[in-house]
Formats: structure tokens, sequence, C-alpha cells
């Protein structure tokens, strides 16, 4: 089977390798639809996320979505011909972070696509079952594949307790932010307001229904945020973007008692902050890693046409291009990119 491969120098190349078997509790999946991720290119680029290092060749790729073609002795053979989303990350299922079902803190997880686990730009991939999702008939490979993101939006919702009629500040209008005002949005937020550097970006999350946006590079954030809410503040701030200023000026833009949510990731994490101004204005701060218990969510969001993720899609292309893919991906004003298997 042909798989793309990322080296130690940073070449992305195609390779023939043996199609791998299912162990026991696996699903075989043929690989349909599968994302290019922030953290893929990332890797591209520079062969290290933090302590994450590629120092042998790895394959990238952990937003997928395929048809099962085989499974294990011990998983129902009535699986082969679903379709299905894969949940990236698999944890140890021992520790206590995985006894009490907060198993994206699980310190032992295999995670697709992070050194040294390899991902899912694959023909096929063999993966425990209970970690690929069916997905409803009316719900597309491309959006089983944005399951993942959307995950990353509906376990925002989730830290920020959001609630109905809540307004929210999106920082960042990124993949991670346009699915972050899908994911509030779903759970009862009514005015959405998104920030970012970049027009098209803005553009954008106009399109997709954002109440406001806020070119940053023009206009002053907390001025912005100031005249949409009378004054107050919004309820909960949203850091999407990962830049230091972002995430310094969540906390002029939430109101007295709101909560700021922190999902980007700032280049070395240290970004200097008023602890005074948290401690006066009573703010709560959550960090925000991954998800845990939301692909059947996300997929009933789909399934009810409650969140539209296919809309953050500007380009498809084949495996075969996947280098060039990734070029394109690295320009600013690319959202997504999505690499299909079936359309060779
Ligand atoms: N915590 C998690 O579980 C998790 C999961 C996935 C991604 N992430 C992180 O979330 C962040 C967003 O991911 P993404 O894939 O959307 O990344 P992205 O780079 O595609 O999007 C970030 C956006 O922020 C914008 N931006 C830059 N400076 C800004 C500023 N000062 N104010 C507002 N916007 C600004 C950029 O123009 C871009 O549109 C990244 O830091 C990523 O590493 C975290
Ligand atoms: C959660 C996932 O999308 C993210 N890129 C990570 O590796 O943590």
């Amino acid at each position: 089977m042909r798989v793309a491969v990322l080296s130690p120098e940073l070449e992305l190349t195609l390779e023939d390798r043996d199609r791998p078997d299912p162990g026991p509790d696996d699903v075989l999946v043929r690989m349909r639809s599968i994302g290019i991720c922030g953290s893929d290119v990332h890797y591209y680029e520079h062969g290290r996320i933090g302590d994450y290092v590629v120092d042998s060749p790895l394959i990238l790729g952990h937003e997928s979505a395929g048809e099962v073609v085989a499974v294990g002795e011990n998983v129902d053979d009535g699986r082969v011909g679903e379709r299905v989303t894969l949940e990236p990350g698999v944890p140890c299922r021992r520790c206590e972070h995985c006894a009490r079902g907060e198993y994206n803190l699980c310190a032992d997880v295999t995670f697709m696509a992070t050194p040294p686990d390899d991902g899912a730009f694959a023909e096929y991939v063999a993966w425990p079952a209970d970690f690929a999702y069916t997905l409803p008939d009316n719900v597309s490979m491309d959006e089983g594949a944005l399951v993942e993101p959307l995950s990353v939006g509906i376990h925002v919702a989730r830290r920020a307790d959001i609630d109905v009629g809540d307004s929210v500040l999106v920082t960042g209008s990124g993949p991670i932010g346009l699915l972050v005002m899908e994911a509030v949005r779903a759970a009862g937020a009514t005015d959405v307001i998104v920030s970012d550097v970049v027009p098209e970006k803005l553009a954008l999350a106009e399109e997709r229904g954002a109440d406001l946006t806020v070119d940053v590079t023009e206009h002053d954030l907390q001025t912005a945020v100031t005249e949409a809410t009378d004054g107050r503040g919004v309820d909960v701030v949203v850091e999407a973007s990962g830049a230091p200023p972002a995430v310094q000026g969540a906390f002029d833009a939430v109101q007295r008692g709101g909560s700021v949510v922190l999902v980007g990731l700032a280049p070395d994490g240290e970004v200097p902050l008023d602890t005074n101004e948290i401690i006066d204005n009573e703010l709560d701060v959550f960090g925000s890693f991954r998800y845990r218990n939301t692909y059947p969510a996300a997929l009933d969001l789909l399934a009810d046409g409650a969140v539209d993720v296919e809309g953050i899609i500007d380009f498809d292309a084949a495996i075969d291009d996947v280098d060039a893919a990734f070029q394109r991906a690295q320009e600013p004003e690319t959202v997504k990119g999505m690499i299909r298997l079936d359309s060779e």
C-alpha cells in the first residue's frame, strides 16, 4: 500500500509498505478522507513540536475516515463495509485518568502522527475497533475526517460550560477557531465574535455566521468587544490562535466573573499575564487539551445538520500530490486541505 512518510530530513514522499493486518481487537480501514492539520504542517516545516521530534520516518495525519475492509478475531464481522471515523488517540485504559474517563489526560496515549506513532496518510490503517465510530448514512467521509477538529471545539464548549445565550469571543479563525464557533453555537451561544490577522480568514468566519469579526491589525480588540457588549465584555473568551498578544488580550475582553479557555498553543508556552486582573475579576481560566468522549456527540451534531464542517475545506488533493498539498496548506489564507484517496 502507499503511505506518505515524512523523513527526519523533512522530505515528504510516498512509499510502498506492507498492508497491516488487524490485531484481534482491530478493524482494518481503507482510508478515504484525511485532513491536513496545523500540527502535520508544523512537523513538515520544523520536524518537531516541543519534545516530539521526527527522528525516524513518520506517517503524518490524524483526521481520518474510511471504510472497514476486515476485522480482527474479537470484532463483529458485521462491521465489514461500515463507514467509520477513527479517533486518533488511544489511551492505556488502565491509569487513574482512564479509569475516571478523562482519557485525554492519559500519559501513555498512542496518538496518530505524534512521534513515534504513525498516522493516517496511508491506504490502510489497522485501529482499535472501539476507536472507530460508525458514520451515519448522511455524514460524508470528509465530515467524518473533520470530527477530529470538531471534537477539539466540543471539548472547549464543555470546558467553558457554555450556556444558552452566552456571548463568546474566539481569537483565531483557523480550523480550530472556526469549529469552536460551531460547537459553542450548538451549545447555545448566541453572540460570537471572531478575531484574526488575516482578512480572508475573517471573511470566512463572517460567511459562516460570526456576529462580528475583528481584524486586530486594524482595530483594537478590547474596544470592539466593549462596544459590541454594551461595555460588559463577553461571557467567555476562547483563545484559539496561540499568538501571545491574543492570549494576553483574552483577559481584557472577558467580563468580570467570566471564563477564558486556552486551546491555542503559544510558540514557547510562556506568556506574561496580569494575575491580579484574574483575581480581581474572578475569572475562570481553563486549559483545553484534545478531547474525550466527543465523537458520538460530534456525529449526532453532523447527522442533525446542527454544525457545518465541510465549509472550512478550501482544497482537496490525491495522496500522490501530498507534498504539493502540504505546500499549499502552508499559505496563510489556507484553512483546511483534504487528501482524498478515492479521487485518484
Ligand atoms: N489544545 C488542543 O487540544 C489543540 C488541538 C488542536 C490545535 N491546537 C492549537 O490551536 C491553535 C489553532 O489551531 P489551528 O489549526 O486553527 O491553527 P491555525 O494556525 O490554522 O490558526 C490560527 C489562526 O490564528 C490567527 N492569528 C494569528 N495571530 C493572531 C492574533 N494576534 N489574534 C487573532 N488571531 C491570530 C492566524 O492568522 C490563524 O488564522 C494552534 O496553536 C494549535 O496548535 C490545540
Ligand atoms: C488534538 C490534535 O488535533 C492536535 N493536533 C494534537 O496533536 O494534539
